[in-house]
């Protein structure tokens, strides 16, 4: 694909835009196939179907895939206990899919001629055994447990015992929903059940950020482009940010939430994701186990903050939007005296020869005041300055690249301002996704359910990145156990609570705005 650049000064005022046009569009389909082989005929059983995320996002990823074609010959299976049959599920499917872009009556009653429901409980054997009668012959199987985390131990001791970790002599694939444990000993022991019957290259361990796109774009502008490797290291870059905010609250998970808050639920996976794929070494190859081994490295190489390098605290009642929303303490389920974290925020380095002396800052709340993730990158500034005209000090280069919403990337530079003074002021350098490719950006969960139904595990976690993020989360928990870190409050819309402020003010340094 040809690109070329143009720019457009001075529009709007004070940024300078920057525009990669793609000269030929080619249709989503060319794109990805250009890339991928083609899908073997298979048959997905999903543990969970009746469950939310089935219904709100796997449903309609695979039916996405189906109408632009992605997907292969594909038997689904749904697996849950509830006593419905293949028109109940296909009618509750069907509801799901009406909201959907893509949704049209006769596509979608195509899509679901693929589906069919079937009845167990996951501590019946007899479930297993009749479900290899529903196996396609001569197909590849994936199996995804998209269900509460305690079931996965009994699922993975029914499928082993009823000789389903593989078909027809062939390794089937289990894929797996985080959480992927509580703390490093549940994972480790969750890892270790499933080597008991299962092959590492089977397991296919999800975390939904590294199916977005912009997430994927962190490798592809790191190593696709050679004017900003030499620059990412100690000598040039000051400090990093990375920035998961929400808006939404609890939205009625709080069994869940109450047992995860915000540093299980949220840095564990997410943020240490997105850290490990801006921080780590140029991998040999563009494969799983290359990636994979890199992101490990960075991962273990997270020096444990301070206790007073962390900030935890909880959304109080108050108003978002023009309504009135309930503190975390007065949400549904949970308990009015929890200690359970919304908001975290922590200081960390990672103690590489590239990095260390280059504090990486995470955050992540709910119920803040917008829906952003993103990563900043922020430079040193200039050694030394002979604008002695300019009433400012030229700022810092920042390189922020927009996970969501506005993906794109955008550049901070100093510029000239207009006139006879040598004057500097900040202006952006933007790309942006909508504006430079007609493209859509596909949903996490299509990319990722078709990695899985190829075989690719490039965007999926393996045991030892899984075990090396819990090792860092449980020496922050610890750390805050023993100095008795406290929970503070803060107000729905806001930026979170004002000592997270201080954690970089007092080293002069500020979050970018929410
Ligand atoms: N929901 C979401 O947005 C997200 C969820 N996840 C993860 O996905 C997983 C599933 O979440 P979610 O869909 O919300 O969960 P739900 O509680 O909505 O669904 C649970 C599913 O498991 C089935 N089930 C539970 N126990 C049994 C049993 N003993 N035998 C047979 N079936 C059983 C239920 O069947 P039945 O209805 O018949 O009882 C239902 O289909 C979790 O690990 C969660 O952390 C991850 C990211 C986002
Ligand atoms: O995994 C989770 O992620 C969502 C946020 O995902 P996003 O794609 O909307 O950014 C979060 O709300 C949820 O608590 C968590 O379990």
């Amino acid at each position: 694909m040809t690109t070329y650049l143009f720019y457009i000064p001075r529009y709007p005022r004070r940024y300078v835009f920057c525009y990669i046009i793609p000269m030929s569009r080619s249709s989503p389909l060319e794109l990805g196939l250009s890339v991928k082989k083609e899908a073997p005929p298979c048959t997905l059983v999903i543990f969970g179907i009746t469950g939310n995320l089935a219904r709100i996002k796997l449903v309609p990823a695979l039916y996405a895939l189906y109408v632009k074609g992605f997907l292969p010959e594909t038997r689904i299976v749904g697996f849950a206990r509830r006593p419905w049959d293949d028109a109940t599920l296909k009618r509750t499917m069907e509801e799901a899919l009406k909201g959907q872009t893509l949704y049209r009556e006769d596509r979608a009653a195509s899509f679901l001629t693929t589906m069919t429901y079937h009845q167990a409980t996951f501590d019946d054997p007899e479930g297993y055994r009749t479900l290899a009668s529903r196996l396609l012959p001569g197909g590849e199987v994936i199996f995804y447990l998209a269900t509460p985390p305690q079931n996965y131990p009994e699922i993975i001791e029914g499928l082993g015992e009823a000789g389903l970790s593989s078909f027809e002599g062939k390794p089937v694939r289990l894929v797996i929903e985080k959480p992927f444990g509580r703390d490093l000993e549940s994972a480790g022991e969750l890892n270790r059940l499933i080597r008991r019957w299962f092959g590492e290259e089977q397991i296919f361990r999800i975390d939904h950020y590294l199916g977005k796109e912009t997430v994927q774009n962190l490798l592809s502008f790191r190593f696709g482009n050679g004017i900003f490797e030499p620059v990412l290291n100690n000598r040039y870059v000051d400090h990093i940010q990375i920035t998961v905010a929400e808006k939404i609250g609890v939205e009625g998970r709080a069994n869940y939430y109450e047992q995860a808050g915000a540093l299980r639920d949220m840095v564990q996976n997410h943020l240490l994701q997105i850290l490990a794929l801006t921080m780590m070494e140029p991998p040999l190859r563009f494969e799983a186990e290359a990636i994979r081994d890199e992101k490990v490295k960075v991962l273990r190489a997270l020096a444990p903050p301070q206790p007073r390098e962390v900030v935890r605290a909880q959304y109080t009642a108050g108003v978002l939007d023009g309504a009135f929303v309930p503190g975390y303490r007065e949400e549904p389920g949970v308990d009015p005296s929890s200690t359970t974290e919304t908001f975290v925020a922590l200081r960390t380095e990672v103690r590489t020869w590239r990095w260390t002396g280059v504090p990486v800052y995470l955050r992540t709340g709910k119920r803040l005041a917008r829906k952003v993730s993103e990563v900043s990158i922020h430079f040193r500034r200039v050694p030394h300055t002979f604008f002695w005209e300019a009433p400012l000090e030229p700022g810092e280069n920042v390189l922020v690249v927009r996970i969501q919403p506005d993906e794109g990337m955008s550049l901070r530079v100093n510029v000239k301002r207009p006139g006879y003074r040598m004057d500097l002021r900040p202006a952006w350098l933007e790309f942006d996704y909508e504006r430079s490719f007609a493209e859509d950006l596909p949903e996490a969960y299509e990319r990722l359910l078709l990695d899985a139904l190829i075989g690719d595990a490039v965007l999926y976690t393996r045991a030892d990145e899984v075990e090396a993020s819990w090792s860092f989360v449980d020496e922050v928990r610890r750390g805050w156990e023993e100095a008795g870190v406290p929970i503070h409050e803060y107000a729905p819309g806001s930026a979170g609570p004002r000592e997270a402020r201080y954690l970089l003010s007092r080293e002069g340094r500020r979050w970018r705005i929410l």
